[in-house]
């Protein structure tokens, strides 16, 4: 007979883009990938695009620190729906009180506040347009790169959140090829770590829809830092004004640049959908 042990977990989303959260702090090791791949799975686990792991942060002025680790196991330096999550669990826990506080990322400390709507807003840094610091290494530093991809030219911005983003500009989102170019475009030797491929279709100077194909996860119902790299290449690119109404299929995040050497914020939902135990099996 094998044993196991439980492991506590909630369940949470951010505009559909969903979590397992689990407590690691007081120097709890973090799961190894093959146990974050089981957790993942939807079928034969509990299914997330990402998990979160709560642990003890060393910034002084952090609630906590968290880190992110895609459904494949890989670990991500950023995720813009997944913070506001953690932002509202670390509430729910009493750890973080007041309307605001911060909290440490993998990609540096993110500013929360509390909006009396209930959404989270978030500093999510600088966008980062330089190639090398995507990473992507081809061409120069421009607003639009070109490179062939399965036989035809695709034209797309880079820029990092904290992880890479590649945004290609479509007429129509509902039939943008996600599920085809996004992993081509994210599995070119130009990405060495890979890329968050976002195919955006711009309504109006405030708005536009989004959809990403996620590195690790595939498409997600939403992306938050895919959403925040939409409106700043956009922005470069003059195509959309510095606040914008980003919808994705899970929901709708309000993206504000306000000037090019300004930190982007991001508002939107974090929502808790249940809690669980999983029996993890032990030696
Ligand atoms: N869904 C996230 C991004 C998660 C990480 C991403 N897949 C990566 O590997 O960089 C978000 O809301 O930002």
């Amino acid at each position: 007979m094998s044993a196991s042990r439980p492991l506590h977990f909630s369940k949470m989303h951010g505009a559909g883009n969903d979590f397992v959260v689990i407590d690691l702090r007081g120097g709890q090791p973090a799961p190894p990938a093959a146990l974050v791949r089981t957790l993942g799975d939807r079928h034969f686990g509990v299914g997330f695009d990402q998990l979160l792991t709560i642990e003890d942060s060393h910034a002084l002025d952090c609630v906590a620190r968290y880190r992110i680790w895609n459904g494949d196991g890989s670990p991500a330096q950023q995720c813009g729906n997944g913070a506001r999550c953690v932002a509202a669990w670390l509430r729910r826990d009493g750890a973080a009180t007041g309307s605001r506080f911060r909290i440490d990322s993998p990609a540096g400390v993110i500013d929360v506040e509390c909006l009396p709507d209930g959404r989270y807003s978030l500093g999510m840094g600088r966008p980062v347009f330089v190639p090398a610091r995507v990473p992507f290494h081809a061409g120069g530093d421009a607003p639009v790169h070109e490179l062939l991809v399965e036989g035809s030219p695709l034209r797309f911005g880079v820029a990092s959140m904290g992880n890479p983003h590649a945004v290609v500009e479509v007429d129509n989102v509902d039939a943008a090829p996600v599920h085809r170019l996004g992993p081509a475009l994210q599995a070119r030797p130009e990405f060495p770590e890979g890329v968050n491929v976002g195919f955006a279709q711009v309504l109006a100077r405030d708005r536009i829809r989004l959809r990403v194909f996620e590195r690790g996860a595939g498409e997600t119902l939403a992306c938050g830092s895919g959403a925040c790299a939409a409106v700043a290449v956009l922005v470069r690119q003059g195509r959309v004004d510095r606040a914008v109404q980003v919808e994705l299929p899970g929901g709708t995040l309000a993206i504000t640049w306000p000037a090019d050497d300004a930190p982007i914020t991001m508002a939107g939902p974090a929502t808790f959908v249940f809690e669980g135990e999983f029996a993890v099996a032990t030696p």
